[in-house]
């Protein structure tokens, strides 16, 4: 989908649903059943947010759908309101508030630990709305009389009392729904609800407060949720009780699977075919009750054959057909609905620009000092009493052998993990026990010995979630910012692309990268945040000699006028690389001096060589 017009997929879409009811009746839609598909596919847009955009699985959706449909329900029939759509409006914003308390508690965990959860609050609100709320939600038989909606023009009256103008009514909402999706999922915040999808660990590490926006996602989805239990109510007339029940979750994730999770459309796709093949099983071939053993095998073989669903493979099967010749592109979201990450390198300007710098106070001195570090894990001893300095714009190095404490080191510098004992100083701050995110939104940072890249992104997408940590800080609300309207985004994209020898690959997924592009990847992404304290676990480790002269050359250039410590393996380059090095072996710091000093130094052979001494590698 082109980026360059990105209200295409607006247009498109309104016209679509002004050619359904000439179209879908022939088909064998009922108008009852198309109005249905609408209200799924509303309830869907915030599901695939939560699910298909952010990685999260929520079996939880009725409780919100519920919540929203029956407050709205019990306002125009029980409270005397007469304001439709305020009423639906009220019950989503009470949804969303439900959504965020249920998410404080929901997402404290994650995978199936977060499923799980989201299960039991689903029971509970089920059970609530049947026996201590029945009173107010009308119990098994739900609330009738919910009014259709009606709006004074002042000139005439619009009702939407029949099928086909109820129709409209819900197809006017669903497509507001679907404009505030893609303004959302195009929004830095939508892009950063992909890194999330893809690798929660190392988004946090790049500045990110992925609780934050996994909560953001949650009470969206809720407001989506309530939004479209109300709307069934008016629909149907009626606010029935089985909205809360735990089928009508589990309905939401097939059909969005069916569809295709990550594409925005997927669920209103999805509930077509459910819904269709439920009428036809039931209606035209009179099943019976076996009608949900047939569905749940045509469920199975959907799934099984389209990976991607319907819309995912329709999308994957035009690219392979329109750029044919070309590598195919991965799973992405961005497909259909395109992401802000997607966006966001279009207007790149194509001239590199100087790397941003964060304001600092010190130019000199130690920019890092760790005292008395120690870690243990268990009777484990991976560090012990180190005592560690690094000055403004030194490139230090530390060599050990296997399992001397390196990486752990390393990991408590970056706040990964918390020392057993000891304080870690930066720029003059304390920041022992502070969190992964905090300290690289301080400036301090790392690439990783094994990479921690957002695999179904492309290399552009990776870099621009880097940099959004560092332009807009740990987070912040701008779900409806244009990622192009960010000043300097793309330009210090640009830049690192160019930093880190990737220019002629940026719109190249991930998972289409040669080992060695990976790893300049790596590093870029730490770039990409503008540290003011580059570290850099193994950046050689893995790479064939070709790639190893070609990424010392690189550290060569990204260390001037950077302060940067590496460990590595390779001696022979680090020697070259740096002016000091820290020698670790068993947890302790055993020796530290200039790369000749540490050649010869007995010691360190001693502990490299096992006792037998001679010229270090
Ligand atoms: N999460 C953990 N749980 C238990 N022990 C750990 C953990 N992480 C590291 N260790 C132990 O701590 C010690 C130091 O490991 P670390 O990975 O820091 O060494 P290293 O010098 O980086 O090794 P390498 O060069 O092989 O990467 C090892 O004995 C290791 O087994």
């Amino acid at each position: 989908m082109s980026t360059r017009r990105p209200l295409l997929v607006e247009a498109l879409t309104a016209a679509a649903l002004v050619a359904v009811p000439f179209v879908l009746p022939h088909l064998g839609f009922s108008p009852t059943t198309i109005n249905r598909i609408l209200i799924w596919g509303l309830f869907g847009l915030g599901f695939d947010i939560l699910f298909g955009y952010t990685g999260l699985l929520s079996f939880g959706q009725s409780a919100f759908y519920g919540t929203g449909g029956m407050f709205a329900a019990y306002l125009l029939t029980e409270a005397g309101f007469s304001y439709v759509m305020t009423a639906i409006v009220v019950g989503a914003l009470v949804a969303g508030v439900v959504g965020y308390l249920v998410g404080l508690i929901a997402l404290r965990r994650t995978g199936i630990y977060f499923a799980m959860i989201t299960v039991a609050i689903a029971e509970v609100f089920f059970f609530v709305e049947f026996n201590p709320l029945s009173d107010y939600t009308g119990g098994e038989n739900g609330l009738p009389g919910v009014p259709t909606p009606s709006f004074n023009l002042g000139f005439t009256m619009l009702n939407f009392s029949t099928d086909w103008s109820m129709y409209a009514f819900l197809a006017f909402w669903y497509l507001v729904g679907l404009v505030i999706a893609l303004r959302i999922v195009r929004s830095p915040v939508g892009a950063i609800l992909s890194a999330i999808r893809d690798n929660p660990l190392r988004a946090a590490a790049l500045g990110h407060n992925i609780h934050g926006y996994k909560l953001t996602a949650f009470v969206v989805a809720a407001i989506y949720a309530g939004f479209a239990g109300g709307l069934l109510g008016v629909m149907q007339g009626f606010m029935p009780p089985d909205a809360f029940m735990f089928d009508t979750s589990g309905q939401l994730i097939m059909q969005t699977a069916i569809g295709g999770a990550g594409t925005l459309f997927g669920p209103l796709v999805g509930a077509a075919v459910w819904l269709y093949l439920s009428d036809f099983f039931q209606n035209t071939l009179h099943l019976g009750a076996t009608w949900k053993l047939v569905l749940g095998t045509v469920f199975v073989l959907l799934v099984c054959f389209l990976r991607r669903g319907i819309v995912g493979s329709a999308v994957d099967l035009y690219r392979l057909t329109t750029h044919r010749g070309k590598p195919a592109k991965p799973i992405e979201a961005s497909s259909v609905a395109p992401t802000a990450i997607s966006i966001a390198g279009a207007s790149a300007a194509a001239a590199p620009m100087p790397a941003r710098k964060r304001p600092t106070d010190h130019v000199s001195g130690a920019i890092l000092q760790a005292k008395g570090l120690t870690k243990h894990y268990g009777g484990v001893v991976a560090n012990s009493d180190i005592d560690f300095t690094v000055d403004h714009g030194e490139m230090r190095g530390i060599i050990g052998p296997n399992g001397a404490g390196k990486t752990t080191f390393f990991k408590m510098l970056t706040c990964e993990v918390p020392p057993t004992s000891g304080k870690i100083v930066f720029e003059g701050q304390d920041i022992t026990g502070m969190r992964v995110t905090d300290v690289c939104q301080l400036g301090l940072t790392k690439s990783y010995q094994i990479n921690q890249l957002f695999e179904r992104l492309t290399v552009r997408q990776n870099l621009t979630i880097a940099a959004l940590g560092e332009i807009r800080g740990r987070f912040r609300l701008d779900l409806f910012r244009n990622i192009r309207n960010i000043p300097d985004l793309a330009e210090q994209v640009e830049h690192t692309l160019a930093l880190v020898n990737l220019t002629g690959r940026p719109d190249t997924p991930v998972s289409e990268l040669a080992y060695g592009e990976k790893r300049r990847l790596e590093i870029g992404l730490a770039l990409a945040t503008s540290p003011t304290l580059l570290l850099l676990d193994e950046p050689l480790a893995g790479m064939s000699p070709p790639e190893r002269i070609e990424t010392v050359a690189l550290l060569k250039s990204i260390a001037r006028g950077r302060t940067v410590i590496i460990i590595d393996h390779d001696m022979d380059s680090l020697f070259e690389l740096v002016e000091k090095i820290t020698v670790l072996q068993e947890g302790r710091v055993l020796v530290e001096g200039t790369p000749d000093e540490i050649r010869n130094n007995p010691r360190v052979q001693e502990a490299y060589l096992g006792g037998v001494h001679g010229v270090m590698a």
